[in-house]
């Protein structure tokens, strides 16, 4: 028998029933839930008088519209502080472990689940939220579903599924000094395009890869869903088992030595193939900045913006010039001459301890600029406590950037921290459509790195030649 990928041996594991046209059912070991694609889910199980088949198997937690201001005030906006509460209310008459507001452990849901050693090596997890994609970091299979589908795994556990293809992206060779994970998938998905990866779950391989920490590992699958995919991940080895080790829900003991020996056998077999495969080297990939409103839509901080004027394709030159017009862009314009208004360091792509540290590191002993308004927000209670443990919001607060409570905030704007139209920020989340941080507001997706240069510059600078 031909060797097998690692995606082929967690669906394999996974199959409860396949139909002979490719439809499966597929085991479900955990769920992870939010308050803005829940509240339908549970209402369909009240309708129809079910409860959950497993609730240990799901963890719940809200995010997109917590305050990341001072929570003793409550929530101002009436429809936010209406989806915490149906969700905590939910949690309460369904069982289900909830990590509330004021809870340390609250956070990005996609930050949560690896903190709390949930997510594990080896299973499946959804989420009703497309970053799930995250989770992939440590050799899981997980992807976002819809909230009908988060109904469907609340009361069954299964999930009916096509099975994907396969493709392996490679990156082999030295990210220069200073790039990051967050580099090299923007790198990726300028590649490949944000349809590159339709119908794929993308394994990331290669000697770069490896030598990415977890946190950088969760940034990159994090973004694969950007490229189109169902989801990314990565072949767990000494360093995923070193960061689960000891967490709070992960195995203990003999329990933790026997999963280890089973997560021992994730990876794919030599000889086993691939449906595609794209190779890049690490060397050619610079400090990245988006440039137009979609993440494929990037380019090197060393570059200029390109020029609709020579694409040769209709349909990309008109997307690039109507992205030009909304960012308030001319062509040719060296990206280091973009200036910006506001810093937003955050996010489930880059709010991690390491993302906080680096970014801190960048940021200390220099100031914000005069015209930029620039906040950092933790991925979690638990990151915010660690970071300060580190003193980490002092070196921020004293460079003059905001130190907030955790949650996706400006990454998406559900809550109350939003650009003004016409605002131009260097995010270091993992979207920049039209209106995603607020209507009218400008996105440049950035690492955590790259942001804080920025912050304290005013405009875009090359961090590999920055002081
Ligand atoms: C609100 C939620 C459904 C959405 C998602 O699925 O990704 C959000 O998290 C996002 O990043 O746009
Ligand atoms: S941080 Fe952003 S991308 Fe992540 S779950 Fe929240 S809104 Fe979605």
């Amino acid at each position: 028998m031909a060797g097998r990928t690692l995606f082929d041996k967690i669906w394999e594991s996974h199959v409860v029933r396949a139909e002979p046209d490719g439809t499966t059912l597929l085991y479900i070991d955990r769920q992870l839930v939010h308050e803005v694609t829940s509240p339908q889910a549970f209402e369909g199980l009240k309708l129809a008088g079910r409860r959950p088949r497993r609730p240990a198997a799901t963890l719940a937690v809200p995010d997109h519209n917590v305050p990341t201001t001072d929570r003793r005030l409550g929530i101002a906006d009436p429809i936010s502080a209406k989806q915490i509460r149906t969700l905590e209310e939910n949690c309460r008459e369904f069982r289900i472990t909830l990590f509330g507001m004021n809870d340390i452990r609250q956070g990005v849901v996609h930050v949560i689940g690896p903190e709390q050693g949930f997510t594990l090596p080896g299973t499946t997890i959804v989420c009703g939220d497309s970053h799930t994609s995250t989770h992939g970091a440590f050799g899981a299979l997980a992807f976002g579903i819809g909230t009908s589908e988060v109904e469907h795994v609340l009361a069954t556990q299964c999930l009916v599924q096509k099975r994907p293809k396969t493709m392996e992206i490679r990156v082999d060779g030295t990210l220069s000094d200073r790039c990051s994970a967050k580099d090299v998938i923007l790198a990726i998905i300028g590649h490949i395009g944000t349809a590159g990866g339709t119908g794929y779950v993308i394994e990331y391989t290669g000697s770069a890869i490896r030598a990415l920490s977890m946190e950088g590992r969760m940034t990159l699958c994090n973004m694969s869903i950007e490229a189109g995919a169902r989801a990314g991940m990565v072949a767990p080895d000494e360093k995923t088992i070193a960061y689960i080790d000891g967490r709070p829900l992960a195995p203990k003991g003999e329990l933790f030595d026997r999963a280890v020996r089973a997560w021992q056998q994730l990876k794919t077999d030599a000889g086993a193939a691939y449906d595609a495969t794209v190779t890049m080297r690490a060397e050619d990939i610079a400090p990245q900045v988006s440039w137009g409103t979609s993440p494929g839509m990037v380019t090197g901080v060393d570059q200029k913006v390109p020029d609709p004027r020579t694409m040769a394709d209709e349909k990309t030159r008109r997307a690039a010039e109507r992205a030009l017009e909304y960012m308030g862009l001319a062509p040719n314009m060296p990206i280091t001459d973009i200036t910006i208004d506001k810093v937003f360091i955050g996010s489930c792509t880059n709010s991690r301890i390491e993302d906080l540290r680096l970014a801190a590191a960048f940021a200390k002993g220099k100031k914000v600029a005069k015209s930029v308004h620039a906040m950092v927000v933790p991925g979690s209670g638990l990151v915010k406590q660690q970071a300060e443990a580190e003193g980490l919001d002092h070196v921020f607060r004293e460079a003059g950037f905001e130190w907030r409570e955790a949650g996706c905030s400006m990454c998406l704007a559900m809550n109350a921290d939003v650009l003004q139209p016409g605002e131009r920020c260097a995010s270091t989340s993992n979207r920049n459509f039209e209106g995603r941080q607020g209507a009218g507001g400008r996105t440049h997706l950035v690492s955590p790195a790259m942001a804080v240069a920025a912050a304290i510059e005013g405009h875009f600078v090359d961090i590999r030649h920055w002081a």
